[in-house]
């Protein structure tokens, strides 16, 4: 090849002439116009060199560019088939090891560049798609920079005076260590430029464990989620998104630092219904729970994050991170607005009476005999209808008797925080005697605070022997009037109606005695004694007017019920307008039944009454949710000494009258001045629902001794959470109840002297007061122990802790006899020249009851066991 003009040339490869001086110009061929001559064989190169240079130029810079390692023949054809899609042979290579990742084999140049080719119509064809489809993750990315080698990072970095710290989700495989073989990283502009000059010095293996390293997937066909793509375009590595990419997929990578921001003042506020635990509290604030449970313990609070903390305290912490309480708790109080006694309304109210006593006495015959014993309506009475409660008038005014015989609507009533009754009567069958159920009877009365009245009944019979029911009665401390006691005892007979107005009188005079007053003008109060619903009329409740006065068309509440008084029937089924204080109505017009023993308030409105029923309905589910024990033993060895009541509560029944009563004194026994064991009922036989009431009611605890609570009681105390217990053995029940009181006891501090030392010589020191320079004469002094300070050998001047202790300019924790010292006592100064200090320790020991000796339980024991044998027991 000679020489050939540009235009020529030119004109040969279909190009200006402008053109072509240009391109060969750049590339050292110098040429001036048209008709200049060049060597064309090196005009042809330098415009080949163009050429190729401009394909480099075009190729996208997400590719990624490897470093070229020499490869043997066999693998570069190897390598070729790459491309063809049917060949699977590169996705054998993907490592068994997860995040192991190969070293991408060398690409012969000519397939890299169709790679090149493909990658580049590709860009072109995600260029041509719409906007949307542009948004999806793609391998475009202008703010990656390059594919470094790691090694040339670090290199630069470290000549830069920088060190090179790799994001966590690099290169790690998850145990936290980066693949031996992964020599090139990816990063971005921003990461790159943001490497901070005085890091630590770390390496790409200390990326946190979990951080992931993507397999590598040989191919360029077959795969079809964004990461396969970022993949692949990776040759196998996981990519690092662009800082645009990233925000705008919210995830991974690097984005812009959290911005602490300020929630506006309006959302400042928390309202709060009642306690909140301190990580709901937190989760509020939109702050970290221990953020929240620092600032309690510097408060002097030490609290986890799922203690509930009560509004106040709440209120507290939350003002330190700038928020707001507002306490939304709902008082019903406000709701029901209950209005006070005015002392001039206050009248006489007829007392609220209850009949108990053992099987068969004879009750419900003696109500019926009463409710017939109406001085007014004469003995035929009216037809009387079953509610629940009635009222009887006689000769010194009306008394209301509850209509269920027994224990059990007593108990469940009072359970549920209903004190009804102001008189119990107890029907004792004077041809049996005080029996089980009539002790039981008592201790329900006794526990209730309720005076009794007592009838002796059957007395028509050839068996009575009312002297020995009185007699009877009065070992268990119910002593007749005319025996000297305070009890009135009526001798009556049910069936005969004999001496039913001399009881009914009776009762009546208990009751003035009482002086129940009642005020009748303001809205009513009351309690719900009987609720059911009728197939007719729906649900229909019998209430017992406390205070105030009912009046048809009332809106009212009745436990999680709300409603209008659409008509009130009074005990005779006469339909009436209005009830008074101690008069018990049937009432229709209520939204649901509600349980005996439910709360009844007349209100202001149907709104009030919804809300209220409303919020109790809520608050009685969250209470079935969260029934938790009430007293247990457990709770009673956990209850802080300074609780109030330190009264041991007991329900003891065993299986033979002896044991019982060994029992019951041995238990007694254990009273001491700390800790009172009160034995509110005994019995014999299983533990019936009657003493899982009976201890529901008064804060008790079920002891069974060789006894066990039937499946009704047994269910009853697990629904209610009555701690019911069984034993065989009487020490253990000792021994148990002993430590539920040394629970209850204060803790006790031991002195325990542990040494002495004499001082010889005081020195001020500065601010910090004086130091005492002693000699340990005996045992040890040991610091933060504290000291007594005597004077002339016995006289004592003063007590502290010792604050500080040294020996010589060291501090020590303690220093033993022979030794000198130098001591500093907290907040006592007037320390002088031969004062003796004596180190003592406090020592907290389990407080100890005296309780019955082993000696004392054996004669328990044997006296029990003589007891049960003999049948007269
Ligand atoms: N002789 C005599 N028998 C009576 C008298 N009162 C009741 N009875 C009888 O005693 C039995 C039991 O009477 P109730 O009134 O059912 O006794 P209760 O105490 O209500 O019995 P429970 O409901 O089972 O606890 C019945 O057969 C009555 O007839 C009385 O005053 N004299």
């Amino acid at each position: 090849m000679g020489k050939v003009r540009i235009h020529e040339l030119a004109k040969r490869l279909n190009m200006t002439n402008q053109e072509l001086i240009a391109k060969l110009n750049a590339k050292g061929v110098l040429a001036k116009t048209h008709s200049s001559n060049v060597d064309e064989a090196s005009a042809l190169k330098a415009l080949e060199q163009a050429k190729s240079e401009a394909a480099t130029l075009r190729r996208p810079r997400t590719v990624l560019r490897r470093r070229r390692k020499e490869e043997p023949e066999a693998e570069q054809s190897e390598a070729k088939v790459i491309e063809t899609p049917q060949i699977k042979e590169p996705e054998a290579e993907i490592s068994p090891k997860p995040f192991e990742v190969e070293k991408p084999a060398l690409m012969p140049e000519h397939i890299k560049e169709t790679t090149v080719q493909q990658k580049e119509q590709t860009v072109a064809k995600e260029q041509e798609k719409p906007a949307q489809q542009e948004k999806k993750p793609i391998h475009v990315n202008k703010n990656v920079v390059r594919v470094i080698d790691a090694d040339s990072i670090k290199a630069r970095l470290a000549s830069e005076g920088r060190v090179f710290r790799p994001r966590s989700n690099g290169f790690a495989s998850r145990n936290g260590r980066r693949p031996s073989n992964v020599r090139e990283v990816r990063i971005s502009t921003s990461d790159f430029n943001n490497i901070p000059k005085a890091m630590p010095d770390t390496s790409l293996g200390q990326a946190k464990p979990g951080a992931r390293a993507s397999k590598r997937k040989g191919g360029t066909h077959g795969y079809t989620s964004d990461k396969e793509k970022r993949e692949m375009k990776s040759g196998g590595y996981e990519l690092w998104l662009s800082p645009s990419k990233k925000r705008k997929k919210g995830r991974r990578g690097e984005g812009k630092s959290t911005q602490i921001t300020q929630a506006a003042a309006h959302k400042r506020v928390l309202e709060l219904s009642g306690p909140i635990t301190v990580n709901d509290l937190a989760h509020k604030m939109s702050i970290k729970s221990g953020q929240v449970v620092t600032k309690l313990m510097g408060m002097g609070m030490m609290v986890t994050v799922n203690q509930p903390i009560d509004p106040e305290t709440a209120a507290i912490v939350a003002s330190e991170f700038e928020y707001e309480i507002k306490n939304v708790a709902f008082e019903e109080i406000d709701i029901l607005k209950e209005e006070k006694d005015v002392t001039e309304n206050l009248k006489l109210r007829a007392p609220i009476v209850t009949v108990m006593g053992h099987v068969d006495h004879g009750k419900t015959s003696l109500l019926d005999a009463l409710r017939k014993t109406d001085v007014v309506k004469g003995e035929a009475g009216g037809i009387t209808q079953h509610i629940g409660a009635y009222s009887v008038n006689t000769n010194h005014g009306k008394v209301t008797f509850l209509d269920t015989p027994g224990h059990e609507a007593f108990t469940s009533m009072r359970a549920r925080g209903a004190e009804v009754t102001d008189i119990v009567v107890l029907v004792v069958a004077a041809d049996d005697g005080v029996m089980p159920q009539t002790k039981e009877a008592i201790s329900h009365a006794k526990s209730a605070k309720v005076p009794l009245v007592v009838a002796i009944n059957k007395m028509d019979s050839a068996n009575a022997k009312a002297e020995r029911v009185m007699q009877q009665l009065s070992e268990h401390d119910v002593v007749a009037e005319e025996w000297g006691g305070d009890v009135q005892m009526f001798k009556v007979s049910a069936l005969k109606k004999q001496g039913l107005i001399e009881l009914m009188d009776g009762i009546a005079m208990q009751a003035e005695m009482m002086e129940l007053k009642a005020d009748a003008c303001k809205r009513a109060v009351g309690s719900v004694v009987e609720a059911k619903l009728d197939r007719g009329r729906g649900p229909v409740a019998t209430v017992l007017i406390k205070s105030g006065t009912l009046k048809q068309g009332d809106d009212f509440v009745a436990g999680e019920h709300a409603g209008r008084i659409r008509a009130m029937y009074d005990s005779n089924g006469e339909k009436i307008k209005e009830a008074g204080p101690s008069d018990p109505v049937q009432i229709l017009g209520i939204s649901g039944v509600p349980t005996a023993g439910d709360k009844f308030n007349a209100v202001e409105d149907d709104k009030a009454a919804k809300s209220v029923a409303a919020h109790r309905a809520q608050k009685n589910r969250e209470k079935e949710l969260m029934k938790t024990s009430r007293v247990s033993l457990e709770n009673f060895l956990k209850s802080s000494p300074t609780d109030k009541g330190k009264e041991l509560r007991l329900v003891v029944k065993a299986d033979v009258f002896g044991s019982a009563e060994a029992l019951v004194s041995a238990l007694k026994s254990l009273s001491n001045k700390q800790v009172k064991v009160e034995v509110i009922h005994s019995g014999v036989g299983t533990i019936t629902e009657n003493d899982v009431n009976l201890a529901m009611a008064s804060g008790a605890i079920v002891i069974g001794f060789n006894t066990k609570p039937d499946s009704k009681a047994h269910t009853l105390a697990l629904q209610e959470k009555v701690d019911v217990r069984s034993y065989s053995i009487i020490y253990e029940v000792i021994d148990e109840v002993k430590m539920a009181m040394a629970g209850l006891l204060s803790p006790v501090f031991e002195y325990n002297y542990l040494g002495k030392a004499e001082v010889r010589a005081i020195f001020l020191a500065g601010k910090t007061g004086k130091i005492a320079g002693c000699y340990v004469t005996d045992g040890k002094i040991i610091r933060l122990a504290k000291a007594k300070v005597l004077r002339n050998k016995e006289e004592l001047v003063g007590q502290a802790s010792i604050l500080s202790l040294k020996r010589f300019k060291d501090d020590v924790k303690e220093v033993t006899a022979g030794y000198e010292c130098g001591l500093r006592l907290e907040g006592f100064s007037e320390l002088a020249e031969g004062d003796i200090i004596e180190c003592f320790e406090l020592k907290e020991v389990a407080a100890k009851l005296e309780g019955p000796t082993l000696e004392d339980l054996a004669k328990i024991e044997e006296d029990s066991s003589n007891k049960e044998s003999s049948p007269s027991a």
